[in-house]
């Protein structure tokens, strides 16, 4: 059996085109079969009431009356006696009247009342067709016809006298009259149908007309032959244009009023003779109450003020009530009518809302008063104290300068470093967590917070719920680190997420990066600001390989920060409870990781190895629990990070500060950056420069660990609120440095670097904490040795991973780098090298 279906085809347009609501046409007439009787039945009628003598009512006559009128009898028989045989209209209507009953002709087709117009084109098409119809049997004379003896015996008719209506047969012609346009009065020609009675408001305003145009003295319009619509028309025109034209051209106003009639100006004559203003020479528009004043053809000046005036509104007599009753009382003389308004300045009107005591003033100086009068009473020396604090109030009030910008701030000329070294801080480490992904770090400093009381137990609590309503109830402790919905929906870091804590001897800062690979540039980020880092390795079965594997992140981060000049790293064995608390699977990973870390230039001193689980919490913050690591009485994670040897600031440095973040539209503080100072130091009013742009910003506030500070210096993370500079001119990877010695911007640099992946001259994008610029390798100076740096090889073509090389680089947008800035070479997601900018 064939597939196919057999699909018959269907021209949907021939279809409709050949369709007319219900019926289709006959083929070569073009008129529907509907429309061919109707056609046929409707001449018989017509022909037996009016009769076949009256000259030029042909078949095709009466065909198009009956097409035009839609087959009704009665209209097509009243058109054609009115148009052929006007002088039987009368006669003949009350034998339609009775015919219209009589052959009771059917209802007009509803469906062609609105397309009368397209059809009446069809005419000739109908009548074509309805030619070749036989003529009706007999015709019927007009005058032999009687309805009254036709319906004598009708039951119908025998209707009692009270309860008969009244038949009104519409005039096929508006009846003459006013607004008929047949009245002779107006000039329009008359028609012989229907030119009624002249009604007598007609014959009023024809009179008056007559008697108008006899005052004037006949002027063009008069007499004019036009039709009332026409006039009526331009009356109105005349009407607005006159509101309008009026007091620019009084004197045309006669003219333009030459049509109108004398009642009108009589009328106004009337009025202004009241008033005892006006001398009216002539015609005058139509009575206009409302715009009487505005129409008056006489000059302003012979007119009053107030008559020239509107009176005001009581909203204007609200808001201007005491200037509107001087303004009525100048008499005489014409009046401004710009309605000055209270609160303006002197130089643009008369009135000045501040020339007197205000009403603050007004009440003081009663108080004052009052104060002063009562002297002597118990009451009244207290008053008399009130107001000598209101008199004091007043003068510092007074005093008060409102030059100032409230921005600029005065700078304090602080010793800092005297202020730094008095205030004996504690030692402030910042440390990036970094590991493959999933190795559990958000959810091991999580465990530290909450251990260390940072995080307090509902908030655990909290995200325990509402973490296992997303079935991850086992993301609650990395939730308190990874805050972003995007973060906790998909259980993976994205951003560095930064957290402080105390112990007694340090203030840290952690700084936790995302492992997965996407997001690297953020770790890369979050590395540049550290002291020292955290790698978190996962001990369970598998991972800890993945973790080690060319692409893993373990190896890649290591990496990473070993270039940014990072020399400490904490190894915390994590997840050792997936591991049965394995002593032999500790020390396998321990070794593994030792071995690949001092290879990659890391001392092993500086190496650090704990076993935990941050899940769990054992050996976190507190010992692991009895009987799970005998094997282990090292110190804890948190006693490891305590181990961390104060770092040296580069206090005495010009002054370089990285931007992390930018924060706009605080109420108070409508600009601040936050970051951490690399080095030097600043304090509240100082002027720096950001680079690249070059732009000053004056530093109105400092915040050190988020309390307020007149000064801050290297090594402290800041917030800094600035002030005189527009936010356009700052980014993330801005460096804010001191005025004197500025930071240079540079598009290209040699920088020494180990290469992670093969390295050709090639497109890279650099990167030095949040700055990032696309850039290239643009040529390949030399391999180095790794032990010593020198010269292998010079202009290699390649340099393969592992190798140590010198490189030229240039980046397209000039960028704020100095040596030595540990800088990170990336290309198609993929760390290629990192290095120090020479
Ligand atoms: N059994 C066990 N599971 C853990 C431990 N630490 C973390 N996990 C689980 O490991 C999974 C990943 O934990 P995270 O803390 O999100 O890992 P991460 O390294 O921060 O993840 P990224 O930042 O996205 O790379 C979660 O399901 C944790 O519950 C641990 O010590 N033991």
């Amino acid at each position: 059996m064939s597939r196919h279906r057999v699909v018959r085809n269907l021209d949907l347009d021939e279809e409709l085109d050949a369709y007319d609501g219900d019926e289709y046409y006959e083929e070569d007439s073009g008129v529907s079969m509907g429309d061919g009787e109707q056609m046929r039945e409707g001449l018989y009628k017509v022909k037996e009431v009016i009769g076949g003598d009256i000259p030029g009512v042909t078949d095709r006559a009466i065909e198009e009356a009956l097409w035009r009128y839609y087959y009704d009898i009665e209209k097509s028989v009243r058109y054609l006696l009115s148009t052929f045989a006007p002088a039987m209209v009368h006669r003949q209507n009350s034998h339609v009247g009775a015919d219209h009953h009589a052959t009771k002709p059917k209802p007009k087709p509803k469906q062609k009342k609105t397309v009368e117009e397209s059809r009446a084109s069809d005419v000739g098409r109908a009548s074509k067709k309805i030619n070749a119809l036989p003529s009706p049997p007999f015709s019927v004379s007009c005058s032999a016809f009687s309805a009254s003896d036709f319906f004598q015996d009708s039951p119908w008719l025998n209707i009692p006298l009270h309860r008969r209506g009244e038949i009104v047969i519409e005039s096929l012609y508006p009846r003459g009259g006013l607004m008929g346009g047949s009245s002779s009065s107006t000039g329009a020609p008359t028609s012989s149908i229907g030119s009624g009675k002249m009604s007598k408001l007609a014959a009023l305003a024809a009179a008056r007309k007559k008697q108008n145009e006899k005052t004037a003295g006949g002027t063009e319009s008069v007499g004019r032959p036009q039709s009332s619509s026409v006039n009526l028309l331009s009356k109105l025109g005349q009407k607005s244009k006159g509101m309008f034209e009026a007091e620019a051209h009084p004197e045309q106003q006669t003219q333009v009023g030459n049509d109108r009639t004398n009642r009108a100006f009589d009328a106004r004559k009337h009025i202004a003779k009241r008033r005892g203003i006006l001398e009216l020479k002539g015609p005058e528009p139509e009575p206009q109450p409302e715009v009487t004043a505005l129409k008056a053809p006489v000059k302003a000046k012979d007119m009053r003020p107030e008559d020239m005036q509107a009176k005001p509104s009581s909203f204007a007599i609200t808001m201007l009530g005491g200037i509107l009753d001087g303004r009525t009382q100048q008499k005489g003389s014409m009046i401004d009518d710009t309605f000055k308004l209270p609160y303006v300045t002197e130089g643009f009107t008369n009135f000045n809302a501040f020339k007197g005591p205000s009403p603050d003033d007004i009440v003081t100086s009663a108080q004052k008063r009052s104060g002063k009068g009562a002297k002597g009473t118990k009451s009244g020396s207290k008053q008399g104290a009130e107001g000598k604090a209101a008199k004091q109030l007043e003068t510092t009030i007074s005093n008060l300068s409102v030059g100032d910008s409230p921005l600029r701030v005065k700078p304090k000329n602080l010793d800092v470093m005297g202020e730094y070294a008095r205030a004996n801080t504690k030692n402030a480490a910042n440390f990036v967590v970094i590991g493959h992904v999933d190795a559990g770090k958000s959810t091991l400093m999580g465990r530290l917070l909450y251990d260390l009381k940072v995080v307090d137990e509902r908030t655990i609590e909290k995200f325990r719920k509402e973490a296992g309503k997303i079935g991850k109830s086992s993301f609650a402790l990395a939730w308190v680190l990874d805050q972003t919905s995007e973060e906790r929906n998909r259980g993976v870091t994205i951003d560095v997420a930064i957290n402080k804590f105390e112990t007694e001897k340090t203030r840290f800062t952690i700084l936790d990066a995302p492992g997965h690979r996407d997001f690297i540039p953020n770790m890369i980020a979050g590395a540049s600001q550290a002291d020292f880092a955290v790698l978190v390795i996962d001990a369970s079965t598998g991972s800890f390989e993945s973790g080690f594997q060319a692409r893993g992140q373990t190896k890649e981060h290591a990496l990473l920060v070993r270039s940014m000049g990072v020399q400490r790293i904490v190894i915390a064995v994590n997840k050792l409870d997936t591991a049965d608390w394995s002593h032999e699977r500790f020390l396998e990973i321990k070794q593994q990781t030792l071995a690949f870390l001092t290879t990659a230039g890391f001392r092993s001193e500086n190496l650090s190895f704990t076993p935990c689980s941050g899940l769990t919490g054992d050996n976190v913050v507190r010992k692991a629990g009895d009987g799970l690591m005998p094997w282990y009485n090292g110190p804890t994670l948190i006693e490891q990070l305590e181990n961390s040897e104060p770092i040296r600031r580069a206090v005495e440095k010009p002054l370089r500060m990285t931007v992390n973040d930018i924060f706009k539209g605080g109420a108070q503080n409508p600009l601040s950056v936050s970051g951490r100072i690399d080095s030097g130091s600043f304090q509240v009013g100082d002027s720096v420069v950001v680079m690249p742009s070059v732009e000053k910003a004056i530093i109105r506030g400092i915040e050190v660990d988020q309390e307020p500070s007149d000064w801050a210096v290297a090594g402290q993370n800041v917030v800094l609120h600035l002030s005189e500079i527009d936010p356009i001119h700052l980014k993330t990877g801005d460096v804010l440095c001191s005025s004197i010695s500025p930071i240079k911007n540079i598009v290209s640099f040699t920088a020494k670097v180990l290469a992670f992946d093969h390295i050709t001259p090639m497109h890279v994008d650099v990167h030095r904490g949040r700055l990032h610029v696309p850039g290239r390798i643009t040529s390949l100076i030399a391999v180095l040795d790794k032990g010593n740096g020198s010269i292998i090889k010079k202009k290699p073509r390649l340099v393969p991973p592992g190798s140590l090389a010198r490189v030229k680089i240039e980046v397209e947008n000039a960028v704020p780098l100095e040596a030595p800035t540990r800088v990170i070479l990336r290309a198609s997601g993929e760390t290629v090298a990192a290095g120090l900018l020479e």
